[in-house]
């Protein structure tokens, strides 16, 4: 990406509004120590961070079946921190709250910003749904994305089968294509969202953990995330007006409790974290080994070709090309690598 020159002039009020915000975030910081010394807030309590706006943060705290949101500002010294994140906090008389800590990860979601940088997203994400419909119809190089998407975070991924309302009950090749993918270990739900089927099933695996959900457009995200979490207040989730305003609002991931069952008032199931940045899916910062590594059916081969620098196109001794030949890696999950490959390529 080219960056365009500035101007003297741009430079100088560029760097003066730098200034400026570096001399609040001091001012700041020092109110802080301050105000944590002086006794205005109350003792450490862990929390998770269920949306972030700029420098505000929604904090939630569970004590026993309790949840209670509370807007939170971040110390000073702390930065980068994403929804998911497990944070430790300390409550001011008015509910409102000060982070002080950030918890160790799990796992963390990363996504390119505007300048091609990746920046983390979401944290302490335990699988990935991966959402495919009998319609629109799935194909094979499109699911080998989302799953090597997915396998390249180390967050594991789950593949859902929705609209199977839409689907012949037997054979047909979604069937013989989705049989692949259990062979290779993948789980599978199937599930209608507009039927009420697969639901308890999709509970099941959702339950204790920290999803979210992935998919081409119209493939029913919306629709089974509908199902899940029964009333409008949840979805919104418990902020206040004025950060609803925020213009972060519709881009930052959030963080929803999902009640047993799909009904409201039920203890808390587990949880979905849900944005539109988090739904879309990019492979371009991969490189070729981490994207081979992503086929997990390549893994024990990789390293494994008579070359060294062995790009698995044509050259002799080569494992993977072995093993497709041997039929031990289905020809078309090696079309879709060497085509994502060549997609990289020329994007770059
Ligand atoms: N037959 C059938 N249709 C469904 C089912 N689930 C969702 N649909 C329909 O599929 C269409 C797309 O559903 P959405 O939930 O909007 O899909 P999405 O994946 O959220 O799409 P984006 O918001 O574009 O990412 C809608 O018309 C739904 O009514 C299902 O289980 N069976
Ligand atoms: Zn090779």
């Amino acid at each position: 990406m080219s960056r365009r020159k500035l101007t003297r002039q741009q430079r100088w009020r560029v760097e003066k509004v730098q200034a400026e915000r570096a001399a609040r975030v001091d001012r700041r910081a020092a109110r802080d120590e301050r105000a944590l010394e002086g006794g205005e807030y109350g003792p450490e309590r862990p929390g998770r961070v269920a949306a972030h706006f700029g420098r505000t943060l929604e904090v939630e705290a569970v004590e026993g079946e309790q949840t209670s949101r509370h807007r939170c500002h971040l110390r000073a010294n702390l930065e980068g921190l994403v929804t998911g994140d497990r944070v430790i906090w300390r409550e001011a008389q008015d509910g409102s709250g000060v982070v002080v800590a950030r918890g160790e990860r799990i796992s963390v979601l990363e996504r390119p910003d505007a300048q091609g940088q990746l920046r983390p997203v979401a944290a302490n994400i335990d699988q990935i749904l991966v959402v495919i419909a009998a319609e629109p119809t799935p194909y094979a190089n499109l699911v080998d994305r989302y799953l090597v998407a997915a396998e390249s975070t180390g967050i594991a991924p789950v593949l859902v089968l929705n609209k199977s309302d839409l689907l012949p009950p037997k054979a047909g090749p979604v069937r013989a294509l989705l049989a692949r993918y259990v062979d290779l270990g993948y789980p599978l739900i199937e599930a209608s969202a507009k039927r009420d089927h697969g639901l308890a099933a999709l509970h099941a695996r959702l339950k204790g953990r920290t999803s979210v959900f992935v998919g081409q457009s119209g493939v029913g995200k919306s629709s089974l995330i509908d199902r899940l979490l029964p009333d409008e207040t949840l979805r919104i989730g418990a902020l206040s007006e004025e950060t609803r305003k925020g213009k972060h609002t519709t881009t930052t991931a959030r963080l929803y409790p999902l009640p047993e069952d799909g009904e409201s008032g039920r203890p808390r199931e587990g949880d979905l974290i849900d944005s539109p940045g988090i739904r879309e899916f990019g492979l371009w910062h991969l490189d070729e080994r981490e994207l081979a590594e992503g086929f997990i059916e390549f893994r024990p081969l990789l390293g494994r070709c008579r070359f060294r620098d062995c790009r698995h196109r044509e050259e002799p001794g080569c494992a993977l090309l072995g093993a497709v030949e041997r039929g031990e890696i289905h020809p078309e999950r090696f079309a879709s690598f060497q085509r994502i490959r060549d997609d990289i390529a020329a994007a770059r």
